[in-house]
Parts: structure tokens; sequence; C-alpha cells
């Protein structure tokens, strides 16, 4: 009784020294923090959990562009936060030699001292590391891998063959194209066959919760102080013991085979090799392999949903690019990367607008001063802003691509928007369309992203023709957040879910073989 009656004495006490300490931080955060002119909600600006909480609901995208509309271009999202809605800002900070990534990248870590490319905030280390991964997604590498990457979309279709016969079912595209992006990434980052299109056995490792934990840390910068790397369990816990197994068994099999092996080919494991010693080599690799393998597979089969979802409800989208895919190409088996495929530009404008209204990375790309550079004479300046050394800054990738001041009529899908580039105006709407961001961090896949969609696409287009399935599931995709919100005009645009990457759903289509294609063509 007597140690419950001090414990109780004891946490009182506290309790009084911890009231008028958080006080003190509430009205320095408020009245005195530098960043405190700023409009912003007010827990925001009290606290970094504002952001943990909507990125915890999947809808910290949603949540800022709101607040871009309620506060501003500026707003203050965090203590020590800012985010912009501007071009202006966006080439000020993601082209800035002074600004490095925010140190809460540093929550991503997989292992004590190992820093992968998406965890490499030092800027040389981030410099060497993307050298070195280079080659791998060059045009030459995507060149000598284009027909690996066919053999796939092949297998696809023959996928969507089968779900026409005997009779027609429900094609739920996030599902297929999940399973094909990351058989895509297996072969390109490994060589492995892993086989998700047509064996269920590996197909948990689309499972995305790790990311929407990561997307969560990533707005907290204290638990990059936690180390969470330190605790090992942490990781089997969120990505799975079975999927580290099959990453580890992927990585022995490539080394195994020794580097002759598909000679014109570059892997991950043959490029990224800097410890000669096995077990930090495979350590090192895990770490990057985890990275890469979801930077190339839950982007892709987002864009390409969105791609599917948006030609199926609308009509006049979907009639223009099936007449050009299929008078480009007069036999399936021309469809390949070159001069045709460039030309087909109503398909390289449909594939833009998805990115634009549902990018598959669609929140604030956090950045900091580079350590060191608040020692820099001249402060830093973001769309003219004297921005206080030590604030996280960035621009919200879904509120900018949805910035009216751009995009007119953001909520409608308009590939049109994308064909000129003459006038001001269309030179506004190439400025401040950043789906792959830009700069020194810019993603390393984007001509990879651009012909695999293109590809799919293409190809499906040439062999099917498909509708949105009448009944309830038809409406797979819709966006229950603007529904919810009573913005019935916005219902039609794909949803995503902001996990870092893009969560979805749908859309669940009805494929029929293009009249006169013989579907065995594609089997
Ligand atoms: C439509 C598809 C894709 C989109 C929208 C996309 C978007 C992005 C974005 C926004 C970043 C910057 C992330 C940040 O600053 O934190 C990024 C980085 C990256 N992406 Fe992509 N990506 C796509 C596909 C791919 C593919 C297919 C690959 C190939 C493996 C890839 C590889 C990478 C890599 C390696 C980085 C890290 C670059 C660095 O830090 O230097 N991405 N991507």
């Amino acid at each position: 009784m007597w140690l419950l009656q001090m414990f109780i004495l004891a946490a009182t006490r506290a309790l009084y020294a911890v009231i008028p300490y958080f006080f003190a931080v509430c009205i320095y955060r408020l009245y005195f923090h530098p960043l405190s002119r700023y409009p912003g909600p007010l827990i925001a600006k009290l606290s970094d959990f504002y952001g943990a909480y909507y990125a915890s609901k999947t809808t910290l995208h949603i949540k800022t562009f709101q607040d871009h509309e309620k506060f501003g271009q500026v707003i203050r999202h965090g203590p020590n936060k800012l985010v912009f809605n501007s071009v202006n800002a966006l080439n000020d900070i993601y082209r800035n030699e002074l600004i490095t990534k925010s140190c809460a990248y540093l929550a991503s870590q997989r292992a004590p001292n190992t820093y992968d490319l998406f965890s490499s905030v030092d800027r040389h280390m981030h410099q060497r590391k993307r050298k070195l991964l280079g080659p791998v997604l060059n045009d030459r590498s995507m060149r000598a891998f284009e027909g690996v990457m066919m053999d796939q979309i092949d297998t696809f279709l023959a996928g969507l063959s089968s779900a026409c016969h005997p009779y027609s079912i429900p094609v739920n595209m996030t599902e297929r194209l999940s399973h094909l992006a990351m058989d895509i990434m297996g072969q390109f980052a490994f060589g492995y066959p892993l086989k998700l299109q047509t064996d269920a056995t590996y197909r948990f490792m689309t499972d995305t919760t790790a990311n929407l934990f990561l997307n969560v840390a990533l707005q907290l910068p204290f638990i990059s102080k936690v180390r969470l790397s330190n605790f090992r369990w942490l990781r089997s816990l969120l990505r799975g013991k079975s999927y580290l197994h099959i990453l580890q068994k992927m990585i022995k099999t490539r080394l195994a085979k020794g580097q002759n092996e598909k000679h014109n080919l570059l892997f991950l494991t043959d490029t990224l090799r800097v410890s000669d010693d096995e077990e930090t080599f495979i350590e090192e690799i895990e770490s990057e392999a985890t990275f890469f393998l979801t930077a190339g597979s839950d982007t892709m089969s987002a864009c390409v949903s969105a791609v599917f979802y948006y030609l199926s409800r609308n009509p006049e989208c979907y009639k223009r690019l099936i007449t050009e895919i299929r008078s480009t190409f007069p036999d399936s088996g021309e469809i390949k990367s070159g001069p045709r495929l460039a030309a087909c530009s109503y398909l390289r404008a449909c594939i833009n607008e998805a990115l634009r209204m549902s990018p598959p990375v669609p929140g604030t790309l956090w950045r900091q001063q580079v350590s060191g550079g608040d020692k820099n004479p001249s402060p830093l300046v973001i769309d003219g802003i004297a921005i206080p050394p030590g604030t996280h800054i960035g621009v919200n990738i879904y509120a900018l691509q949805h910035n009216e001041a751009y995009f007119p009529e953001p909520f409608t899908f308009k590939p049109e928007r994308f064909l000129g580039q003459s006038s001001p105006a269309e030179k506004l709407i190439k400025d401040a369309f950043a789906p792959f961001s830009l700069g020194a961090r810019r993603c390393m896949g984007k001509s990879m992203a651009y012909l695999e969609a293109s590809l799919i696409l293409a190809k499906t287009l040439w062999h099917f023709d498909f509708v949105q399935v009448p009944n309830s599931k038809g409406i797979v995709g819709e966006s229950t957040y603007w529904k919810e919100s009573g913005k019935v005009e916005r219902i039609d645009e794909y949803q995503i879910n902001d996990i870092f990457a893009a969560a979805h759903d749908g859309p669940c289509l009805i494929f029929k073989p293009r009249e006169g294609n013989i579907i065995m063509d594609v089997v």
C-alpha cells in the first residue's frame, strides 16, 4: 500500500513539474517561435503529432491540400515546419545545393550505420550511391531489360484473357498490377522469378503496412534521434520475417550465379557490391533492395491503376487513346520502345494526367538546410521568405498538382492540358508537374516508369476493350474522402491513400477481346 502511495506522490510531483513546462512550450511555439507569424492549424503549430495523426489515417495529402485552401500558400504544418504551394518554392527547395533531405528520413534506416539511397541524408554519401546505381537505371540498361519486362506483360495479358473466358469476370486492376509490377522489379533487381502473377506464394510482398508506419515516422523528426534501426525486431515485425527471408534468398541466388550470367543486364547486387564481407554486404543490399523494390513497384501499380480508372470513366479519352494505339501499331508485336511509342502523345498525356491527379508519391518531401548551412552568411530564402535554420520545409505534391493557379479544374481528368507546350499557361503546367520530384533527389526510375506504363497500357488497349463493372464493384477506387467531405464534384478522383507511396484499390473492370483479335496471340 505504501508503495502505491509513494508512486502516486511521485507521479503528482512530476505532473506539477511538467505542466508549467508544457504550457511554457505551448506559449513559446504560439507567440515567440520564429515561425509564429505563419498561419496553420492550431494543433500543427503546437505539435508534430498533427501530421503523424493524419499520416496514420492515410489522408495527410488531402489534409495538407485543405489547409492550403484555408490558410494560403505558405502554411505552418508542425512547430518547426513550413509547407509551400508554388512553383517558385518547388525550384527553390528541390534544386538547392544548400538543402538536403530532412533528418526525419533517418527513421527509415534499416540497420545501425547502414544507409540506403533513401535514407542517406548526407549529400556526399547520397551522390556516391546515386552514381553507383546510375548504370542500373540508364537507357542502355532499360533497352537490355525491355524483353524481360515484355515477357511479364505478356503473362499479365494472358491473365486478362483468362478473365474473358468462358464468360467475363470482373478484374480488380490493383491486384493484377501490383503483382505485375513486383514481378518486373524482382527480375530487374535480381533476375529472380517471383511469379506473383501466376503463383500466390510470394504475394505477401505487396503488403504496404510498413510504408504506413514509415510515413507516420517521417512526420515526427524526433524519431530519427531514437534510432529505430537499433531495434532489429522492429524490422521483421514491420516487413514480416517471410519478406526478409525471400529478400535474402534473391540476393544469395543472384550472388551464386556470378557476374557473367545474363551479361547484358546489370542487377542491383552486381552494382552495389561495396563490402567484401558477405554478411555485411547482404545486410547492406537487403536495405537497398527493400527500398528499391517498393520504389519501383508500389508507384507503378498506383500509376497504371489510375490510368485504367480514369479511362473507364472518360469515354472520350478512352476512344481517343484506343484510336491512337491501334492506328500507330498495326500489329501488337510492333509495340516496343522507339520513335513510334514516343510519338503516342495522347498516351503520354493520359499517364501524366493520372500522375497529376493521383500522384503515386503524394506527400510533402521534407527537406532541411544542410548541417552547417546556418553558418552561411546569407540566409536561406524560399519563394521570398527567409527560413530560420533548422526549419523543415517542403512542397506537397498532391496540393501543388491540384493548385488551380496552375491546373484549372484540378479535379477533372483532362489529358489535353499536357499536349500544348507553347503558351505561358502551358509552360506553368510543365513547371508545376512534379510527380517524380526534381533536383539531386529526383526519381531515378522516371524513364523506366514511363516505358513500363506505356507498354502495359498500349499492349492492353491493343488487345482488349474494357468497361467499368456495372454493379457496386464499379465504384471501387472512387474517392471516399471527398464523398465524406460532401464534395460530390471531386468523387470521381481515383483515391490514393498516402503512405509515403500510395495505397489504392480498383478499378474493377470487365475486359473483352478486341473485335477480330485472336486471343491466342497473347496467351
Ligand atoms: C510512376 C512511378 C514513379 C513515381 C511517381 C516515382 C516518384 C518518386 C519520387 C517523388 C521520388 C523522390 C522521393 C524523395 O525525395 O523522398 C523518387 C525517388 C526514387 N525513385 Fe521513383 N517513382 C516512380 C517509379 C520508380 C521506378 C520504376 C523506379 C525504379 C526502380 C524508381 C526508383 C527511384 C529511386 C532509386 C529513387 C531515389 C532517388 C534518390 O534518392 O536519389 N522510381 N521516386
